[in-house]
């Protein structure tokens, strides 16, 4: 099925072949436990040349033996509208102990974790991890994807040397290609030269 876009944007899977996805957003996987706003689909969107340059990634890791795994990309406004209304609701901490277990959710914001206006709805920042590229399995970098706490900080103390060197390979990758890493969160990098740095886009994930 032709899938078609906005201007400047592009799917992931065809730009960067092999790629892996995990668009937990999508579905209930994630720290709300349900689908969010505006992820119609399981789907990997970006700028372009913030593709083009995660192309890059993958095609030096490839050499490695190793791959890209996304767990979010784009992000329209509405699914961060949906984590600020979430945040406000007191009641609801369905996914706190598998997500947030030592951390207020009315304080995520706040610490850094979710942000209300995101690089990812400007279409330059992407969630992401390393996988063995014939196994798929991810590498174990010390603490699991969207964990809000100290351990998923670049700096946390108290994780194994593989995790570390699981971590440094993925950042010193990015960074080569343009990429700037994001220190509460191991998974988060934001291209640099981005190509709408003042929009924040709304249109759906499909
Ligand atoms: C929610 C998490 N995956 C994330 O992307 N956090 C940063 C801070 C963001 O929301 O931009
Ligand atoms: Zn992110």
């Amino acid at each position: 099925q032709e899938k078609s876009l906005s201007d400047g944007f592009v799917y992931l899977d065809e730009k960067i072949p092999g790629i892996v996805y995990d668009i937990r957003y999508a579905g209930s996987n994630n720290f709300i436990g349900k689908p969010v706003s505006g992820y119609h689909k399981p789907q990997a969107i970006l700028s372009e040349p913030a593709a083009d340059a995660l192309l890059k990634v993958q095609e030096e890791l490839i050499q490695k033996d190793l791959m890209l795994k996304i767990f979010d990309a784009y992000r329209p406004q509405q699914a961060v509208d949906h984590f600020i209304r979430w945040a406000r609701d007191k009641e609801d901490t369905l996914m706190k102990a598998q997500f947030y277990p030592d951390i207020p959710k009315s304080r995520l914001f706040q610490l850094g974790y979710i942000a209300s206006r995101s690089g990812h709805s400007r279409g330059s920042t992407v969630d992401l991890t390393l996988v063995d590229a014939n196994t798929c399995k991810e590498l174990d970098m010390g603490s699991p994807y969207d964990f809000f706490g100290k351990i998923s900080h670049h700096s946390a103390p108290g994780i194994s040397e593989t995790q570390k060197k699981n971590r440094l390979l993925l950042k010193s990758m990015m960074m080569k290609h343009g990429f700037r890493p994001y220190a509460e969160e191991w998974w988060h990098y934001t291209y640099k030269l981005e190509t709408y740095p003042d929009t924040y886009f709304d249109f759906p994930v499909e």
